[in-house]
């Protein structure tokens, strides 16, 4: 039997794939906006949607208006309300895409032993140095960017372009040190800046104690495609932070898997 003989358009390999495909962007929407205020801001657009298609524009001339009113600029508010989504939407397909397709002709080429040796090599001294930091309870923040968007960071941090390593990066964190206020970026196996102004999040849910260290610190998550460790200077506590949300008094192996996985 034939679906189309019901009326049903013909179901081709085509079909799979448009379904497939849009199964794959509403999820990866879903991770974007999941626990971020985009998602309150994504709750009340649907109310508002809602609203506006069940207003009887005949009965109701004044509401509905202002509903037609509010779709002709809907795709332009969509737009600005959604702008660091849409930005780390389109990083995430583009920049990801050649990523992982370096990251597997890498390992098909010179194994996977030695990918994994490389990555403990950029990881391993910072996690020394959080340890060291924690113990001190020296306040830091550490991001590691996926792709260095420079027109976003280097407008204010101190380019570095340092090789990673344990005891750069407690000196940068020493309060003596006069790069110590923000943040260090470390991307392609280098500790690229430091004392870098981050963008603060909006986020009203987070916790009373977490003040401006740790707001930057997720904040950035929110609008790059980038991962960071915060030290609270006053607990020592270290907190991971990822896609806008954060991971509080993670401990150092949860966080080498974090980093392993993420970065
Ligand atoms: N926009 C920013 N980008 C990067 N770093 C920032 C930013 N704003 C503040 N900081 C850093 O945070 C420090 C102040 O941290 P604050 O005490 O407000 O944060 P906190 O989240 O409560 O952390 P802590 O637990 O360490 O006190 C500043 O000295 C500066 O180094």
């Amino acid at each position: 039997m034939n679906l189309s003989s019901f009326g049903l358009p013909k179901f081709t390999i085509f079909s799979a794939l448009d379904i497939i495909l849009v199964a794959i962007i509403i999820y990866q929407l879903y991770n974007l906006i999941r626990g971020t205020i985009a998602a309150n801001i994504f709750i009340g657009l649907a109310i508002i949607w809602l609203l506006y298609s069940i207003t009887p524009a005949k009965k109701m001339p004044l509401l509905a208006g202002i509903f037609d009113n509010i779709k002709n600029v809907g795709i332009i508010a969509i737009i600005v309300l959604f702008q660091q989504e849409i930005r780390r939407f389109l990083l995430l397909v583009g920049k990801n895409a050649s990523l992982q397709r370096n990251k597997a002709w890498w390992q098909y080429f010179f194994g996977k032993a030695d990918s994994e040796r490389n990555n403990l090599a950029r990881i391993k001294p910072v996690i020394d140095a959080c340890k060291s930091l924690k113990e001190t309870r020296t306040g830091a923040l550490i991001v590691f960017a996926k792709f260095y968007d420079e027109q976003f960071y280097q407008n204010s941090c101190e380019v570095m372009e340092a090789k990673i390593s344990k005891r750069l990066i407690e000196s940068i964190f020493q309060k003596t040190s006069p790069l110590h206020d923000g943040a260090v970026v470390i991307a392609d196996n280098k500790i690229k800046s430091a004392s870098c102004i981050l963008p603060l999040t909006d986020n009203t849910d987070l916790p009373a104690q977490f003040g401006l260290r740790h707001r930057a610190g997720i904040g950035v998550t929110e609008a790059n495609d980038a991962t960071a460790i915060i030290i609270s200077e006053e607990t020592g506590q270290l907190a991971y932070a990822k896609q806008g949300r954060v991971r509080m008094n993670i401990s150092f192996d949860d966080l080498e898997k974090a980093l392993n996985r993420d970065f």
